[in-house]
């Protein structure tokens, strides 16, 4: 098993390497793809062999310093027609035309937005290729860096929030969480956000299990003396990243869990044998007052929550913020494929044994399943958008904002 969705070898600053864990095949298949140019980088974010709003961000600045690797690279410019290698002004000319291209590879995400948006303005001011060259790897890298370092900063201030919020209720039993998506190190630079703050939750519950020390003693990463042990992730149809993804890390983390599906949440809530105390989801687009753009079925998984009085949490870093768009009216949702919700694509499973069918090569066999006639149309939104009216929190790496006495977000630290 590997969480490593990207794998950047950068100990060579002007020949770096770059790959991305095709998450397609997970949670059978461990398989890696090379990323050489932007076109590369459009199309495993366009597929969604790489997914989650930071990943793509990351993924595609680096497909870009992929590009400028090679524009470097003298044999390449003379057998390449693509770019006119006369000057830096025409390089940049093709290569704004190229960054715009790799934007729409997934529009909802403004994660991939901020960070093109960045690499122009890097580019406006260098005064020549290898200039430019350089200041993108620094951006790459410090992305790259800040998101890890940012997540675990997320995580821990979501945890402590909440475990002070029950500690505040009198609540001091155990209890467990909702989720939806992947929100894990497969969609980030590690740790993740949403499930960022689950594994914060963990880490506190097991300091405070931790049998060689009295109640009183244990190191208590949050509050009080409720701790999560549980956690219900939804399997998130159709691209399944609940039940290919998140389950696989918490698996991979060895954390308590319960795979359910998207339409059990009430019947799940009402009959849970743990109290559920809160929900976490991520975050693809968060506007100026506090609209979140996020995975399909997050908005019925707010209204849930608030119908049955549980703190339903957003979990995003800086680099998800809209600081242009007003509200949620504003936010374009991406419709993907018909066929991606029509047909179940995953690993074919031996009837028998239960196991997955191999190929000739031993490698587990990939494949798809219709489930729908081949004449309905369907609807197949990749996203929708949750009022802030339902969010009870926005948690982030400076902290968790709430809303005022009016019922408003005041994200202004956010909005740079
Ligand atoms: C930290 S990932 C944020 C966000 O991205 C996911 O969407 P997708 O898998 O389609 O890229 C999901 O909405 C997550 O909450």
């Amino acid at each position: 098993m590997t969480l490593k969705a990207i794998l950047f070898d950068r100990t060579q600053p002007k020949n770096v390497s770059v790959e991305v864990l095709d998450q397609l095949l997970l949670p059978y298949t461990t398989k890696y793809i090379p990323i050489h140019t932007i076109d590369d980088g459009y199309s495993v974010i366009n597929l969604m062999q790489v997914r989650g709003a930071p990943a793509i961000a990351i993924v595609g600045a680096l497909s870009v310093l992929m590009e400028v690797q090679l524009l470097q690279n003298d044999s390449f410019v003379k057998a390449q027609i693509f770019y006119d290698a006369s000057s830096f002004d025409a390089i940049s000319t093709k290569l704004v035309e190229r960054l715009d291209f790799l934007l729409c590879s997934r529009p909802t995400a403004v994660n991939l937005s901020n960070a093109l948006s960045e690499i122009k303005t890097i580019l406006t001011s260098a005064s020549d290729l290898a200039t430019f060259h350089t200041r993108l790897y620094e951006f790459v890298c410090l992305l790259i860096d800040d998101d890890l370092s940012n997540n675990v900063k997320m995580g821990n201030n979501g945890a402590q929030y909440l475990l002070q919020e029950l500690q505040g209720e009198g609540f001091d039993q155990d209890f467990a969480v909702l989720t939806i998506c992947n929100t894990g190190s497969l969609a980030t630079s590690g740790y993740g956000t949403a499930l960022g703050v689950i594994r914060s939750l963990w880490e506190d519950s097991k300091s405070k299990n931790a049998s060689d020390k009295p109640l009183e003693k244990k190191r208590k990463v949050g509050a009080g003396n409720a701790k999560m042990t549980h956690v219900f992730p939804l399997e998130t149809r159709p691209y399944n990243q609940g039940s290919r993804l998140t389950a696989y890390e918490l698996v991979h983390d060895q954390i308590p869990a319960t795979l359910i599906p998207d339409s059990s949440i009430t019947y799940r809530i009402a009959t849970s044998p743990l109290p559920i105390k809160a929900a976490f989801v991520g975050a693809d687009r968060i506007v100026r007052n506090g609209d979140t753009a996020n995975k399909i079925g997050t908005y019925q998984l707010a209204l849930i929550c608030k119908q049955f009085g549980i703190k339903f949490f957003v979990t995003a870093p800086k680099t998800t913020i809209d600081n242009i768009t007003e509200s949620g009216a504003g936010i374009v949702v991406e419709e993907r494929k018909a066929n991606e919700f029509k047909h179940v694509s995953g690993t074919v499973i031996d009837g028998k044994s239960g196991e997955p069918q191999l190929d000739s090569d031993g490698n587990p066999v990939s494949g798809k399943v219709g489930v729908a006639p081949v004449g309905v149309d369907v609807w197949n939104p990749a996203f929708d958008v949750t009022p802030h009216e339902l969010i009870d929190g926005i948690v982030t790496e400076v902290g968790v904002f709430t809303k005022d006495s009016e019922g408003k977000f005041n994200l202004g630290e956010l909005l740079g």
